[in-house]
């Protein structure tokens, strides 16, 4: 791994800068202005990232293992700081689902699926009717009682989901949300964000090791490398999830733009 010179005294941390008050001008949901990230060993995570994901747009990401996908949202996020450039977010309105379910042990699946909508002050009638809506759609009506540790793996990632999708959030930082689950079970989620997204067009930043799943989900794909982290290019989707429609001639268009995905990462091995 490459190791970065510079002490973490010599880059200047800077948070996240949510608009109106934004140094950089923002026309889309997220903008990312020439971000680096230097972590506090003196680690280059990610180095020049310029990106803007537009509003009501579902952006992927992928990239190999430790390419500084985490770091990405986190940063847009506001989790983590930015050590040079400029992030802008149009709305402090988001929901982030972490790799991990982080539930709170002591709380019901419903009361957890309230969780974020609560703190985001949803009334309590819209907040209930959201999380009926979203623990039927990752299908655990029958556990809304059960606390976390009654419940498998998956189901606490989809009680995660959940609690996202209750969160009424406009911007949605999503960190690998479907990689605990069965392939079955896999499908129907992304099938139900989808249906989500095509009511809600809230904007999105999905990570995913999946190619497949990115071009699936994403209006762009974005393709990273490692060492440093930085974009290698930005893939645009032949058939966006804004169409609901299951063709032949979508099904090839998507075959062939994961191809393109699968050939720009093979690229970015042989160069390491
Ligand atoms: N707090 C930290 N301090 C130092 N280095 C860190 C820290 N957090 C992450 N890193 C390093 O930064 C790099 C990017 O990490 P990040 O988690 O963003 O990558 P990723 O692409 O999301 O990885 P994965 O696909 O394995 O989840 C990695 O090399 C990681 O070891």
């Amino acid at each position: 791994m490459s190791q970065h010179t510079a002490t973490p005294e010599s880059v200047a941390e800077r948070a996240v800068t949510p608009s109106p008050d934004a140094a950089v001008p923002l026309t889309g949901a997220v903008s990312f202005a020439a971000v680096s990230k230097v972590y506090d060993n003196g680690f280059t995570a990610l180095d020049g990232i310029s990106l803007e994901v537009g509003v009501g747009e579902i952006v992927t990401l992928v990239g190999p293992s430790g390419c500084g996908k985490t770091t990405v949202i986190r940063m847009a996020a506001g989790l983590t700081s930015v050590s040079s450039g400029e992030i802008a977010r149009s709305t402090d309105r988001i929901a982030y689902v972490f790799q991990d379910a982080t539930l709170l042990p002591w709380k019901t699946v419903r009361r957890n699926v309230e969780l974020v909508a609560k703190l985001g002050k949803v009334p309590p009638d819209v907040r209930a009717r959201r999380a009926t809506d979203a623990i039927r759609a990752v299908e655990l009506e029958r556990f809304e009682s059960a606390l976390p540790r009654q419940l498998s793996g998956g189901m606490r990632m989809r009680v995660s989901l959940a609690r996202a999708m209750a969160a009424d959030a406009e911007l949605m930082f999503m960190d690998e949300p479907f990689a605990a689950l069965d392939e079955f079970t896999r499908e129907e989620m992304q099938q139900r964000l989808l249906d989500l997204w095509r009511a809600e067009r809230f904007s999105a930043m999905f990570i995913t090791h999946s190619i497949r799943e990115a071009v699936l989900l994403g209006h762009r794909i974005v393709v990273m490398d490692a060492h440093p982290g930085r974009i290698v290019d930005v893939v645009t989707s032949p058939h966006p999830p804004t169409e609901d429609r299951d063709d032949h001639e979508r099904a090839l268009a998507l075959r062939e733009t994961e191809e393109r995905v699968s050939g720009l990462l093979a690229e970015g091995r042989g160069r390491r």
